[in-house]
Order: structure tokens, then C-alpha cells, then sequence
């Protein structure tokens, strides 16, 4: 079942779902049809149905779907059972902004380890995170077992410091620079771009106008 490849699309909105089910499980409710799930998540019907299809039938016509058997379903498939340490290089602005908020209440991820250059702010702990200097990099990531890394520096540092992370056997990098990083097949990249996220829904918005609806995703 972890083997199954799914399209990023899809991939996308599982955490949407996973979401959506904890709250009916909390308001008690047995099923759900993917119409009812569809509303709630704004997400179309056919759509659900086809993401819920890469992993073989798990509704039932006329029932709908078990929201607790769902739930356990999505549980494993997001890995919600185990806690996800995650490293994040560069205590600025930003990097302060995602200590902060540090994933609360999705709690199965965590920054545990945070790194910067800056004398400053190295061997300090920042929002209940401990910062270690760079000197440190590949020595904590490799004791603490972390394999996801957050960026938050300067782009002129990032490839660099994106070179050390593999070295220090990093298996998933969320860039959040400007600037696309250079990785081995076997490191996966996310980019997140606020800039480009607002430039699309501008254009979004300046070109269809009122025929918009409440797509928050793009399709695969
Ligand atoms: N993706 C987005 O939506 C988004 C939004 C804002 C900022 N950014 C980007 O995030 C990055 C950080 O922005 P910021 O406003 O927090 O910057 P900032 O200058 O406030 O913080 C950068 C931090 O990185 C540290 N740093 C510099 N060189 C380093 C190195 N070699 N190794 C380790 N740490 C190092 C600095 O000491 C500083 O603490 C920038 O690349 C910026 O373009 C992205």
C-alpha cells in the first residue's frame, strides 16, 4: 500500500481529507458519502472518488465510506502514527515565523532542530527549538535521524547549504527561497513561493472573474 504512486495532485489533498475525517470522527459520525465530503472540503465528488480509487475500493454504493476505517487508512498513509522531526536552516524572519508556529496541531511533524550561521542566535533555543550552529549540521541530522529539511536562507547560501544536506543523508527538502535547488534523484524538493502562490490567484481572479469557484489546487 505505501508503494502505491499516486499523482501529486492527489498526494495534495489527502492531508485536506485526513483533516475533514478527524472532524466527523470527533462529531461521532459513522460514514460519510463522497457527495457530503465533497461540500465539506471543496473538493469534487469525481475527483474524491478517483483519489480514493489509487487505493482500491474503499467505499461502498449507497453507503458511502466507514469514517473511522478512512481514517485509519489515511493515518498510515500520511504517517500519522509517527512523529516526523524536520530541520530548519536559517532563523530569520521567516524561519522565526515557522519556529513559531512549529505545526501544533497537525502534530505528527515538528521542527526539533533548527540551524543558522549567526553567532547571535546559534546554541539558543528559539520557541522551544534548540539552535545549533552550521558546524553542527550533519552531526545532529545524523544523530537525531532527521531526513526533512526546511530552507529559510539567503539564496545565495542555499546550494550550498542544500549540497550538505544530502552529504548528511536528507531525503526531502522544503525550499523556501526563490531559488531552484540542485539534488540527486533520491532528494525530493518542495517549493513553496508566496509570491507565485498571490501572482495565481491574481491572475486567476483578473482573467475568470466570477465563474471562480473554491479550487484552492491545481489538477494534475
Ligand atoms: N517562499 C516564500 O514565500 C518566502 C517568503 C519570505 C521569504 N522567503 C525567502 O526565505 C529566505 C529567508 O528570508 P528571511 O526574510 O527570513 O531572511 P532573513 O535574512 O531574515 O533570514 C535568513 C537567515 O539565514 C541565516 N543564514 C545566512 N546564511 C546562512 C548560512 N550560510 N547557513 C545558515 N544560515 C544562514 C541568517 O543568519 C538569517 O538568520 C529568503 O531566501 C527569502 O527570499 C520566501
Amino acid at each position: 500500500m505505501a508503494e502505491t504512486k499516486i499523482p501529486r495532485a492527489t498526494a495534495k489533498r489527502l492531508p485536506i481529507y485526513y483533516r475533514y475525517l478527524n472532524i466527523l470522527l470527533d462529531a461521532d459520525k459513522k460514514r460519510v458519502s463522497s457527495t457530503e465530503l465533497s461540500e465539506a472540503v471543496k473538493v469534487d465528488s469525481a475527483t474524491i472518488r478517483r483519489d480514493f480509487s489509487y487505493f482500491g475500493a474503499l467505499g461502498k454504493r449507497g453507503y458511502g465510506y466507514d469514517v473511522e476505517k478512512l481514517l485509519a487508512f489515511f493515518k498510515k498513509i500520511l504517517n500519522q502514527d509517527t512523529l516526523t522531526n524536520v530541520a530548519l536552516i536559517g532563523v530569520g524572519n521567516l524561519g522565526h515565523a515557522l519556529l513559531n508556529f512549529n505545526f501544533h496541531k497537525n502534530s505528527n511533524v515538528r521542527i526539533s532542530a533548527a540551524f543558522d550561521v549567526n553567532e547571535a542566535i546559534a546554541n539558543t533555543v528559539q520557541s522551544g527549538v534548540p539552535v545549533y550552529p552550521m558546524t553542527e549540521l550533519k552531526k545532529q541530522l545524523i544523530e537525531q535521524q532527521i531526513e526533512i529539511a526546511i530552507l529559510t536562507v539567503p539564496t545565495t547560501a542555499v546550494q550550498h547549504i542544500t549540497d550538505e544536506l544530502v552529504d548528511a543523508n536528507v531525503k526531502g527538502i522544503m525550499n523556501f527561497t526563490p531559488l531552484r535547488i540542485s539534488v540527486p534523484d533520491t532528494v525530493r524538493v518542495q517549493n513553496v513561493d508566496l509570491t507565485n502562490e498571490l501572482q495565481t490567484l491574481i491572475y486567476f481572479i483578473e482573467h475568470y472573474g466570477e465563474q471562480l469557484g473554491d479550487h484552492d489546487d491545481n489538477e494534475d
